[in-house]
């Protein structure tokens, strides 16, 4: 498994505004979207492309167009629903599919409310987009559902991570060279909550309001 931090002040500057209390929703809305626009640059770096032959007006190239099967984008609902417009407009051709998951505040439980995606996933290259990576629960749970559909790769685009969190996919997938995290930031530790430290909160309330 690949672990990799974004270091880039456009992307420092914009996750502080994002943690800040007092931003709005409308605000908070658009900067995720921003925010995954900078770190899908990254996590698109291995989908597979092709080469197509290319007539400019001058001459015939080669240029790049990305191999099919065409890759998955799957926001896991809600809060990664606020992530999906950022990844679409990089990658205007991806398909997407939708999981809905929630974790119990209580228990911790994953419960997977929704799902629809393709019944087959053999040779797809998988983004998932979830905005908060806690105890890990809900991107293990994510990443099982899509290997058992037959995901070739899960590529996960997170905006904020716990050690913990990445401590769970390790255990799960340490050695597994087909899962890849992409993060903006890798914060310091879980609350007696299980909310991230200092983190921004539940992304799923700032983005939408509350859930109760
Ligand atoms: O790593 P974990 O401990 O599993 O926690 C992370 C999950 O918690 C949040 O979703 P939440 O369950 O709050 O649902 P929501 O998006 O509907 O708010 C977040 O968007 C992740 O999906
Ligand atoms: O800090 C956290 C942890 C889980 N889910 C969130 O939205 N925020
Ligand atoms: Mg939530």
């Amino acid at each position: 498994m690949r672990v990799q931090v974004v270091d880039h002040p456009l992307v420092a500057h914009k996750v502080s505004v994002l943690r800040d209390k007092n931003t709005t929703s409308p605000v908070f809305r658009q900067l995720t979207e921003e925010l995954v626009t900078l770190l899908a640059y990254e996590a698109t770096r291995e989908v597979r492309t092709v080469d197509v032959e290319v007539e400019t007006p001058v001459a015939l190239t080669t240029g790049t167009a990305f191999a099919k099967p065409t890759p998955l984008v799957v926001p896991i609902m809600r809060a990664g629903l606020g992530m999906l417009e950022g990844m679409t407009r990089l990658v205007p051709t991806a398909e997407v599919g939708f999981l809905g998951m929630a974790r119990n505040e209580e228990t911790l439980d994953i419960i997977t409310y929704a799902e629809r995606l393709p019944a087959d996933l053999t040779g797809r290259q998988v983004f998932v987009l979830d905005p908060m990576l806690a105890t890990g629960g809900t991107l293990v749970e994510a990443i099982k559902f899509l290997f058992d559909r037959g995901a070739d790769d899960v590529t996960c685009i997170c905006l904020i991570a716990a050690p913990e969190g990445i401590a769970r996919l390790e255990s799960e997938h340490g050695a597994d060279d087909r899962v890849h995290l992409v993060l903006a930031s890798l914060d310091e530790r879980l609350d007696e909550k299980s909310y991230i430290v200092p983190g921004l909160g539940d992304a799923g309330d700032r983005l939408y309001g509350l859930a109760h």
